[in-house]
């Protein structure tokens, strides 16, 4: 009998079909729904592409301001939830404290083991509008800040940058966050997404299923990368020791974060529209060194690896010139990509059967328990 083949990492195995979006590498593009994302981030506001993702076609005027009423009714979050996450441990990362948030959310809700689309919808609905509280906390506690409550007069990515940063930014800024909430929103069978319908498969709830791919989004290897790349723009310093720094960071076997992707090997298709709008930040805030630091790195991988980056390495300095601390980047992620996440929980439940692969044993042959 042949060895059966091990695909490590589940490498360019395709477990099912979705219709959510497409990644197609050959000619770096993705599509939520059939449409370009690089089209939405510039014709669309967040909440419109929230609802593409949840329902296959963009609003109707009607449609849009039935959800918008409805997200902006939930923004709020419950005293006892707040008081709750501002007793974890000030040194808790915020991806904990958005993990412990939705766990609680869960365990209050009495619709959690209802599985229908329905009742799924509102809970993506409730998850989608609350989190950008959840992630304002864990900035404003660090600022020794108290909460603000957020304002129904504005718009989705308007609210989120003033209940974490205090103020309603210039647009341009509004403009460049929202972009990318709409790039961030999904990519197909990523890791956390994977997660996310690995635990719908075996029919638990939907928290559950979220809570566990907030744990997968956090490694740096994915999600985790945003906040990554930051810390090794602090470490270089300037755009004149990129070169040297990379060279002794590839000769000490570092994996540079913001570079490569498992799908991507010619670009990522999300980075030209999250460097437009890092450059239009930079711009606005300063930040000039900051984007030659990210432009001489960038051509020194390339030239010593020819990896491109993917979108957590624009991503990143754009928080940063934004106003947002580091560690609330993966958390921003989160916001985001609970859309995909959950419009693919509700297709794993459409057409539902255990994921559950099978592994090669390698251990030790049979033996018998032998006593002394
Ligand atoms: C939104 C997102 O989640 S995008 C991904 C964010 N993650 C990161 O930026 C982390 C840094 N990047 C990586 O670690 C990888 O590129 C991954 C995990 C994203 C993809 O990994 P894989 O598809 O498994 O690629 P793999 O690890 O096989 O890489 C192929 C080769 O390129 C190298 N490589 C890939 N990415 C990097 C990197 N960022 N730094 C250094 N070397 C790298 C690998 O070491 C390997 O080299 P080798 O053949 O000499 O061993
Ligand atoms: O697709 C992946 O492997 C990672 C990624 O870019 C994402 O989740 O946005």
């Amino acid at each position: 009998m042949s060895a059966p083949t091990i695909h490590k990492g589940l490498a360019g195995v395709v477990v099912d079909t979705t219709e959510v979006s497409m990644v197609n590498p050959d000619t770096n593009s993705l599509t939520y729904r059939g449409y370009p994302v690089q089209d939405l981030a510039a014709h669309c506001s967040f909440e419109e592409v929230a609802y593409l993702l949840w329902h296959g076609e963009l609003p109707s005027a009607a449609e849009l301001a039935a959800q918008n009423e409805a997200e902006r009714a939930q923004r709020g979050l419950p005293d006892d939830l707040v008081t709750t996450l501002l007793g974890l441990p000030g040194t808790a990362h915020p991806m904990d404290t958005l993990r412990t948030a939705v766990s609680i959310l869960g365990a209050n809700d009495p619709a959690e083991d209802d599985n229908s689309p329905e009742a799924n919808q509102v809970k993506a609905l409730r998850l989608f509008a609350v989190l950008p509280s959840v992630v304002a906390i864990t900035q404003r506690r660090r600022h020794g800040l108290p909460p603000l409550p957020p304002r129904d007069d504005l718009g989705y990515a308007e609210n989120f940058l003033y209940m974490t940063l205090g103020v309603v930014p210039e647009p341009v800024i509004v403009r460049a966050f929202e972009t990318s909430l709409v790039l961030y929103a999904e990519h197909s069978f990523n890791a956390s997404t994977f997660t996310s319908r690995v635990v719908t498969s075996t029919l638990s709830d939907l928290y559950s299923a979220v809570t566990a791919a907030i744990g997968a989004l956090k490694g740096p290897l994915h999600g985790g990368a945003n906040e990554a790349v930051m810390a090794t723009f602090e470490e270089i310093g300037a755009a004149e020791k990129a070169e040297a720094w990379l060279n002794k960071a590839l000769a000490d076997k570092r994996k540079i974060m913001g570079f490569g992707h498992r799908v991507y090997k010619t670009g990522d298709s999300r980075v030209p529209a999250m460097r437009e709008a890092l450059q239009e930040v930079a711009a606005l805030r300063d930040g000039r060194e900051l984007l030659d630091l990210y432009e001489s790195l960038a051509r020194a991988m390339y030239a010593a690896k020819g990896l491109h980056p993917n979108l957590d390495y624009p991503a990143g300095p754009a928080y940063h010139l934004m106003g947002f601390d580091t560690p609330v980047f993966t958390p921003i992620f989160v916001a985001s990509r609970i859309t995909g996440w959950t419009a693919h929980i509700t297709e794993q439940l459409a057409s539902n059967s255990l994921i559950r692969p099978s592994s090669t044993y390698s251990g030790k042959t049979q033996r018998a328990i032998v006593r002394p």
